[in-house]
């Protein structure tokens, strides 16, 4: 032992960052992108403008862009988009956390009943629960090894790596941190492929089949991906994936981009627009769906099942069906617990 230090058998007596003995029970970190507190401009105009300076989701120079922020967009949009957040608001509050939190309690329910010792948290990227405290909540309860999984199946810089970002700037002030694992994406994994399948299955079962199926991905600005950005591949190999599990009705399965933010141009086609030229064209009956979102949020709830609805119907179109997310569909649930339980092989 050398003389500079004291015997001792607890570690955390000369290391208070280091885990508990045996490195505890695993942490999984469940990340999503977040919401606003409350539907009102004024929590909407904080989380905008926490969102909305992530130099990994708006490109520009951030002195021009800063300015514009605070000049225009904070000064106008939480005022117009706060009353469309009380339209989809639930009892429980943002659809966005209340269906990303009753995920993360059924995964963490799932993976127990394997006879994990793990702890899951729920931490968001932007907003509450913060992701900060989600890791220091891990790491108190001597999670020494932790999975962190961003909630986004397909890969994206201004989702996955902000959130790997995000952690890793959290961590950067501990002398001992844990050990990592990322999920990195999980587009084709068969359980979320599964998931899709049956979600579309059960739907057609109920209601009978359509004359198309729209999925609809979030946007990126198109020059994100001539950049290198992963997403419009991965968003391709998921909706060519579930063509195949659809067989002969896979032909109705199409794909458009949703959510467009600023004037340079994103990803197409544009999901409104289509609908509209559907809805023009004499398409009838039009299913919709959002593969991309693992729970419904403002932004499925509003712009596609109420504006993009409306839009379709006003162009001609008859039936307007949205299939909803996953949200914390048990069988999902259970999928996604076996996903995550793949990710902590050699840890278990
Ligand atoms: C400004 C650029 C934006 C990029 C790039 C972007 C990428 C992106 N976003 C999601 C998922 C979600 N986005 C949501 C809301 C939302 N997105 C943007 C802008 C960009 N997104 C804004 C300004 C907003 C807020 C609403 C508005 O003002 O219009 C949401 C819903 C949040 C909620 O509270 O319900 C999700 C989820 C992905 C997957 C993605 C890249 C692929
Ligand atoms: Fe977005
Ligand atoms: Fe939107």
């Amino acid at each position: 032992m050398s003389r500079f230090l004291p015997e001792v058998s607890d570690p955390r007596a000369l290391d208070p960052d280091a885990p508990g003995p045996g490195r505890g029970p695993l942490g999984i970190l469940l990340i999503n992108l977040g919401t606003p507190d409350e539907p009102t401009p004024a929590a909407v105009r904080r989380y905008l403008g926490e969102f909305l300076s992530d130099p990994r989701v708006v490109e520009l120079p951030a002195v021009l862009w800063q300015t514009i922020l605070r000049l225009f967009v904070l000064t106008r949009r939480p005022a117009a988009v706060a009353p469309k957040y009380a339209q989809v608001w639930l009892e429980r509050g943002s659809p966005l956390l209340v269906y990303s939190r009753d995920l993360a309690d059924a995964v963490a329910a799932s993976l127990r009943a394997r006879g994990l010792d793990v702890r899951v948290e729920l931490g968001m990227r932007y907003g509450r629960p913060a992701l900060a405290g989600a890791l220091d909540a891990l790491r108190a309860a001597g999670c020494g090894r932790i999975l962190v999984a961003p909630m986004y199946p397909q890969y994206a810089a201004s989702t996955t790596a902000t959130a790997v970002d995000a952690v890793a700037a959290h961590l950067a002030r501990l002398r001992h941190q844990p050990t990592l694992r990322f999920l990195d994406r999980f587009h084709t994994s068969d359980a979320y492929l599964d998931a899709l399948c049956r979600s579309v299955r059960a739907h057609w079962d109920r209601a009978g089949k359509p004359d198309r199926l729209l999925l609809s991905f979030h946007g990126l600005p198109q020059r994100s991906v001539r950049q290198g950005d992963p997403y419009f591949r991965d968003c391709q190999q998921t909706a060519r994936a579930l063509r195949e599990r659809l067989g002969a009705d896979g032909d109705r399965l199409h794909v458009a981009f949703q959510s467009r933010f600023g004037a340079a141009p994103w990803l197409q086609p544009y999901t409104q627009p289509t609908l509209e030229a559907w809805g023009r064209q004499g398409v009838g009956t039009v299913d919709l769906m959002c593969p991309g979102f693992l729970a419904d949020c403002l932004e499925t709830l509003e712009e596609i099942n109420m504006g993009c609805r409306e839009a379709f119907l006003a162009a001609g179109g008859r039936d307007f069906r949205y299939i909803p997310c996953l949200n914390a569909d048990p069988k999902w649930a259970r999928g996604f617990a076996g996903l995550l339980a793949d990710n902590l092989a050699g840890w278990t």
